[in-house]
C-alpha cells in the first residue's frame, strides 16, 4: 500500500502527488427536517460542516479543502469555518454550490489549485468518517486506481420494484427482482479520484446531460475501472432524523473514550 504522507515529508526529492478533499455542503436537508441547511445543523455542539472538514484535515495526507457552500452562503460559511482553524499544514477554499450535489462538486473541482492530482470527494453529511478509511482511499488512489470508494456489505436483502408513478405514497409496488446481495455493496464517501479522470467524467455526463448519484458513477459512465476498499460504519450519511440521533450517540462515545472535541 502506498504511504499517505504530504507533500513536505518526502524524503526522495521525487514530485509528491498532492491531495485536496472537495466537500460538498449545499443542499439543504429536506428528508432531516425543517432548520438550518444541514451542513450547518449542530452535531454535539459543533456544525455538522466543521466535522467533516475536520475529518479530512485528519488525514495528513490531505493538504487542500475546498467546501461548496451553499448558493448564496459561501460568505456565511467561511466565516463560520474561520472560527475553526486548521493546522497550517491545510489550505481551505470555500465556493459557492449549485442546485445539485453533481453541480456542487463540480464547482468544488474548479476551484482546485493546479498542483493537485488526488481528489477526495466527501458529503458534509458524513461527519463522522474515520481517518483510516480516508487514509485508505487515498493510498489506493496514489497505487494507481483511478476511482476507489468505501463501502460496505449489505445488512439487508434488497428488491428490485417497478415503482409507482403518481400514486399515493404508500401504495404497494410489485417487485421485480432480487439481486444477489452478496454482489451488493453500500457506497460511502470520501470517494477518491486520479484528479483528470474525475474531471473527465463531470464534463462528459454534464455534456450527456445524465446524471448519477455518486462521482464513482460518472467515472463508471466513462468506462473507467472503479475499485472499493472497505468503508466504516462510522462513515454513514446523515440523512433522516434517526441518523442524527446515531451521530450524537457516536460523538459522545468518542469524547468519552477517545479525547475526540
Ligand atoms: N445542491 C446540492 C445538494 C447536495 N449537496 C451535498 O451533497 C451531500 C449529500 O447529499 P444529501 O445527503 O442528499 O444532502 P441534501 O441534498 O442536503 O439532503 P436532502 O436530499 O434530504 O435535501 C451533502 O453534504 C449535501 O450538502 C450539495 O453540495 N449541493
Ligand atoms: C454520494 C453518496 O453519499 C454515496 O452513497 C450518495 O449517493 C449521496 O446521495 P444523496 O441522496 O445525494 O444523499
Amino acid at each position: 500500500m502506498s504511504d499517505v504522507s504530504p507533500d513536505s515529508a518526502n524524503p526522495s526529492g521525487t514530485p509528491r502527488l498532492r491531495t485536496a478533499a472537495v466537500i460538498p455542503a449545499a443542499g439543504r436537508g429536506v428528508r432531516l427536517g425543517p432548520g438550518a441547511p444541514k451542513a450547518l445543523r449542530a452535531l454535539g455542539g459543533t456544525p455538522m460542516l466543521v466535522h467533516a472538514v475536520r475529518a479530512m484535515a485528519a488525514s495528513r495526507a490531505v493538504s487542500v479543502v475546498v467546501v461548496v457552500a451553499p448558493p448564496d452562503g459561501a460568505t456565511e460559511v467561511r466565516n463560520l469555518l474561520d472560527q475553526y482553524p486548521l493546522s497550517e499544514r491545510t489550505d481551505l477554499l470555500v465556493v459557492p454550490g449549485g442546485d445539485t450535489r453533481q453541480e456542487s462538486v463540480r464547482r468544488g473541482l474548479d476551484a482546485l489549485p493546479e498542483a493537485v492530482d488526488v481528489v477526495l470527494v466527501h458529503d458534509a453529511a458524513r461527519p463522522l468518517v474515520p481517518a483510516e478509511t480516508v487514509d485508505s482511499v487515498v493510498a489506493a488512489v496514489r497505487d494507481g486506481a483511478p476511482a476507489v470508494v468505501p463501502a460496505l456489505p449489505l445488512a439487508d436483502t434488497v428488491k428490485q420494484v417497478e415503482p409507482r408513478t403518481g400514486g399515493r405514497t404508500g401504495e404497494p409496488e410489485p417487485v421485480v427482482g432480487t439481486p444477489e446481495r452478496a454482489l451488493l455493496r453500500a457506497v460511502q464517501t470520501p470517494q477518491g479520484f486520479d484528479r483528470a479522470t474525475l474531471v473527465k467524467a463531470h464534463e462528459t455526463v454534464a455534456l450527456q446531460g445524465d446524471g448519477a448519484t455518486d462521482d464513482a458513477g460518472m467515472v463508471e459512465q466513462l468506462g473507467a475501472p472503479v475499485v472499493v476498499v472497505p468503508g466504516h460504519e462510522e462513515a454513514f450519511k446523515v440523512t433522516r432524523p434517526l441518523d442524527l440521533i446515531l451521530a450524537e450517540a457516536v460523538l459522545a462515545r468518542r469524547r468519552a473514550t477517545d479525547g475526540y472535541v
